[in-house]
């Protein structure tokens, strides 16, 4: 559909070459004589602003908090400014921050789209999925849900560690899986975030509030969004003596920014850690024999993963991926080099861990399953990595014979040697974080892996 939100924003950026959103923060200090000469100096000063800004800008955004201060007077110019933006051309975001259970949202949908206007709303994602809903209704309205705010407390509780990683990169997985017409809201004063965002989704519109009296910086957070990114600056413009060329000063100093960023996808989020893998002497070249007695040019030791915890903690973190979309009562791990990982992910998830040892013990209490569990809860195994898929094998049935149900397994790494089949034919399937093959190109590309041995591994597995 040619008249969604993005797509008339995208047009817009097209045409007019300009990432810049000017916003309106009414205040009445600003306002002139000759706006309350008009009988509505709220009206008058945003028609005056648009007027002004109209060929600067690929959206506008008022922001309701300035309108609702100014009591019924100013809402009713709220509604009237959104007009006259749309009789403009110019696609409306409305800053409105709500938040609240599905019956509320659905009244708060319908104030900002059918009351006001508005083609596009912010919202806060902490009620989560069914508090947006009510504004996705309409396949012509977006949605920007706060992901990183610019505000310096931010950090506060949007950092917080959650499954290892902090809480806004949630959001932002979470948030985007929501509908395509998501995008977020990250802080031009933080442009890593704006960057791990943009690692985590490469495709969401991303809305950078922060440039200008924030002081976030311009050129840093463009370059670290790429693409589809809106840059909202009120104060700067409309409080400036002339806010016609504050605002062609803004679209310059952006496009200029835009002009030169990396609009390449960022590489995925996996690639550092195999790139960690390989710092910590984890992937080994030579001659091996494996588990399986099969023999292999390369071997990689991921219980050197328990020595270097920021290692561990990251691969935790794809494990953790993987898991979000199970449903388990417990995780198990493969010894030995599953207990530590697994150890390290129950702690991530928050969740029971349990593992099958390799052999029963003939002493104590001669148990083949240690930790606590029921028959009946489902559990997924956690390994290593996969090569035939024999010793996750081994350990699903230990867990089978005591009465769990167990059909996934999740590793770092597989081998491509077969563990996908021989688990599927047990009704198993395989949750890997990488292949091998994907592994060695990473490798290979940060020039970690010459071309000759490249290339014999390659050959080995194609074997
Ligand atoms: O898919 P597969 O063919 O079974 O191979 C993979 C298995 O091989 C390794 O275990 P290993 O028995 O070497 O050692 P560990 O006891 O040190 O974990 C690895 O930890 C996997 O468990
Ligand atoms: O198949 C195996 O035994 C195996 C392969 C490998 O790369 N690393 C490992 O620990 N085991």
């Amino acid at each position: 559909m040619r008249d969604s939100f993005f797509e008339r924003v995208a047009e817009r950026q097209e045409r007019l070459n300009t990432p810049l959103c000017v916003g309106l923060d009414p205040r009445p200090a600003w306002f002139t004589p000759e706006d309350h000469a008009t009988g509505n100096p709220w009206l008058a000063w945003g028609r005056r602003l648009l007027d002004a800004v109209a060929e600067y800008a690929c959206c506008v955004k008022p922001n309701i908090a300035f309108y609702e201060a100014g009591g019924l007077e100013a809402l009713d110019a709220l509604r009237q400014t959104i007009a006259h933006a749309h009789a403009l051309g110019l696609p409306v975001l409305l800053d409105a921050k709500r938040g609240d259970i599905g019956s509320t949202a659905d009244a708060y949908a319908r104030a900002c789209y059918e009351w006001l206007d508005a083609d596009a709303v912010t919202l806060s994602p902490y009620l989560g999925e069914d508090a947006v809903r009510p504004f996705l209704q309409d396949p012509r309205r977006a949605v920007f849900v706060l992901c990183h705010t610019s505000n310096p407390a931010a950090r506060d509780v949007q950092t917080l560690p959650v499954y290892g990683r902090p809480l806004y990169e949630h959001v932002a997985r979470t948030a985007t899986a929501w509908s395509d017409r998501v995008g977020l809201v990250v802080g031009a004063t933080y442009p890593d975030a704006v960057a791990r965002v943009r690692a985590l989704a490469p495709d969401a519109w991303l809305l950078l509030p922060g440039v200008g009296a924030q002081g976030g910086d311009p050129v840093a957070t463009l370059h670290a969004a790429r693409q589809r990114a809106i840059v909202p600056v009120s104060r700067a413009i409309a409080a400036a003596e002339d806010p016609l060329n504050a605002a062609r000063t803004l679209r310059d100093t952006l496009r200029n920014a835009q002009a030169t960023a990396d609009t390449t996808p960022p590489p995925p989020a996996w690639r550092d850690l195999a790139l960690a893998l390989h710092r910590i002497g984890a992937i080994q070249f030579g001659e091996f024999t494996l588990a399986s007695g099969k023999q292999s040019p390369i071997y990689i030791d991921l219980r050197l993963m328990a020595s270097h915890p920021d290692v561990l903690a990251r691969a935790a973190y794809c494990y953790a991926e993987h898991l979000r979309t199970l449903v388990y009562d417990r995780i198990a791990g493969i010894p030995y080099a599953g207990l530590p990982i697994g150890t390290a992910v129950a702690l991530t998830v928050n969740a029971p861990f349990i593992y099958p040892r390799k052999e029963a013990k003939t002493y104590g209490r001669a148990r083949t399953i240690e930790g606590a569990y029921n028959a009946g809860e489902r559990v997924v195994v956690v390994e290593d990595l996969a090569t035939t898929g024999g010793s996750a094998l081994k350990g699903v049935h230990t867990l089978r014979e005591a009465g769990l149900v167990v059909e996934d397994v999740v590793v770092l790494i597989d081998r491509e040697s077969g563990a996908r089949e021989n688990l599927a034919a047990q009704g198993v399937r395989l949750h890997a974080t990488m292949r091998l093959r994907d592994l060695l190109r990473v490798l290979h590309e940060a020039q970690a892996l010459d071309a000759e041995m490249y290339a014999a591994v390659l050959r080995y597995l194609e074997s």
